[in-house]
């Protein structure tokens, strides 16, 4: 009997930062009952001995997966991001290892938008430096610098999923949007799209939703809070990158802005257990959140399910729809026959080493799929069973080749 791939029961799966039960239910009716599940995240020796065996890990947006843990990790066929950031993940070393990552784009999108919109009313009330005078026993009944949301202008930076959320249900409240995105994006409602000067020397609230790149360190630094309107509000859910705290702490000394609501960090603490040290933390007037702009139930519940099915998929098929990093292809199941995964640097002659080897051992393919990105190729072919094994050990050989898997 020829031999099959790996038992199910074998295939183990390593789930980080406490990923919403939903995604351990969805794994374990599809057969992975091998479940390593932390609540926090892992870092140092402790991450190299639990992804050394991993054939998929699942993390939030604080395990660091870096090249060194991808090389730690031989195993690894796929990382699952519970999240929409994927900057956790050195991209393109785990695409040098044919390891592909999947994140959740769209499921937290409206937790975040909410939140942002909460902090945009409560800033402009005052709220943030009522209630921590009021916990200290100070009595702060006034109406100075407190003002409707209504007809204010909100400068939104970054129009993406998240932005354009935010967007429409700002204009519900009366609210002016306006956007500053590098790309030319189509706009919602009534806004306008804007470059990001003119965002930050017009807008009452200035809020960011651009992901942690090159390009977005420290956007917003001295000069930009230079050019923002006195009296003006920031808010950061993005990336903590993205805001040169230090800057931010002299806009909120000088009192040019009214003030700030900050998500994320430049460094977060590693557990709920750490401590959280910021210089932000001596401002009344800045609510400070624990990177939970994403984090609901509903939220939760829903990456969950997404991303576990995502790993699924392409454990179980060898799907690849919406990885962030490879080639994506949509695949049938392979009923009755072998299929094989085959995961190369895309570089002449290896399509072609690969169709020799099938052509020289007269193994008839009965389908084939290719896919290819910039830096790698992703070529499915399902065999007859009993040719599975042969085609497996001559394709792993071809030169190229970062990773071959087969299925049954
Ligand atoms: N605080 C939290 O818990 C959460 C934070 N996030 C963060 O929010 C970010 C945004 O999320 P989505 O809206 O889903 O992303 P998205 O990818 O849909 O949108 C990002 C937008 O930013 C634009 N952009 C990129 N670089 C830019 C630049 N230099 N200047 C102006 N615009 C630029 C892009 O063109 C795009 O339109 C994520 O990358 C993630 O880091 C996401 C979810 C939860
Ligand atoms: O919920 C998390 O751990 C991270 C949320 C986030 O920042 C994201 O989705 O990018």
């Amino acid at each position: 009997m020829a031999k099959k791939s790996l038992d199910k029961a074998k295939i183990k799966f390593l789930l980080l930062e406490g990923v919403h039960q939903s995604a351990v239910s969805l794994l374990e009716n599809a057969g992975y009952t091998n479940i390593e599940y932390h609540k926090k995240a892992l870092e140092g020796d402790e991450l190299l001995e639990s992804i050394k065996d991993a054939h998929f890990v699942g993390i939030r947006s604080r395990t660091q997966i870096t090249r060194e843990v991808l090389e730690a990790a031989p195993k690894l066929n796929a990382i699952g991001c519970f999240c929409i950031g994927t900057n956790q993940v050195d991209l393109g070393a785990a695409v040098e290892r044919g390891v592909a990552v999947f994140n959740a784009p769209y499921s937290n999108t409206r937790s975040v938008a909410e939140l942002v919109l909460a902090e945009a009313i409560l800033l402009l009330r005052g709220i943030a430096a009522k209630n921590a005078a009021a916990h200290r026993g100070e009595w702060m009944k006034t109406a100075t610098d407190s003002y409707e949301i209504r007809g204010k202008k909100l400068g939104i930076i970054g129009y993406g999923s998240i932005g354009m959320q935010l967007s429409v249900l700002a204009e519900g409240l009366g609210m002016e949007v306006m956007f500053a995105d590098t790309v030319n994006k189509l706009p919602l409602g009534n806004a306008t799209q804007v470059s990001l000067s003119q965002l930050l020397t017009t807008a009452d609230i200035v809020s960011l939703h651009v992901p942690e790149t090159a390009s977005t360190k420290n956007m917003i630094g001295p000069k930009e809070f230079e050019q923002m309107k006195k009296g003006s509000i920031l808010i950061n859910a993005s990336r903590g990158t993205v805001v040169d705290i230090d800057a931010l702490c002299d806009a909120l000394r000088e009192r040019r802005l009214l003030g700030a609501a900050i998500d994320v960090f430049p460094v977060e603490p590693k557990s709920n257990s750490d401590e959280f040290i910021s210089p932000l933390r001596e401002f009344d007037n800045v609510f400070l959140t624990p990177h939970i702009g994403g984090s609901t139930m509903e939220a939760q519940e829903n990456i969950g399910m997404e991303v576990a099915e995502k790993l699924v998929k392409y454990s179980d098929n060898g799907t690849t729809v919406t990885s962030v990093n490879f080639p994506e292809v949509a695949l049938p199941s392979q009923d009755g026959r072998h299929r094989l995964l085959h995961v190369h640097k895309n570089v002449p002659g290896v399509m072609s080493a690969i169709n020799q080897i099938f052509s020289e051992n007269n193994i008839n393919i009965s389908g084939q799929y290719l896919q290819t990105n910039e830096n790698v190729g992703y070529v499915v072919i399902d065999v007859d069973q009993e040719y599975g094994e042969l085609a497996k050990s001559k394709l792993k050989d071809v030169t190229g080749t970062l990773r071959c898997r087969i299925l049954f």
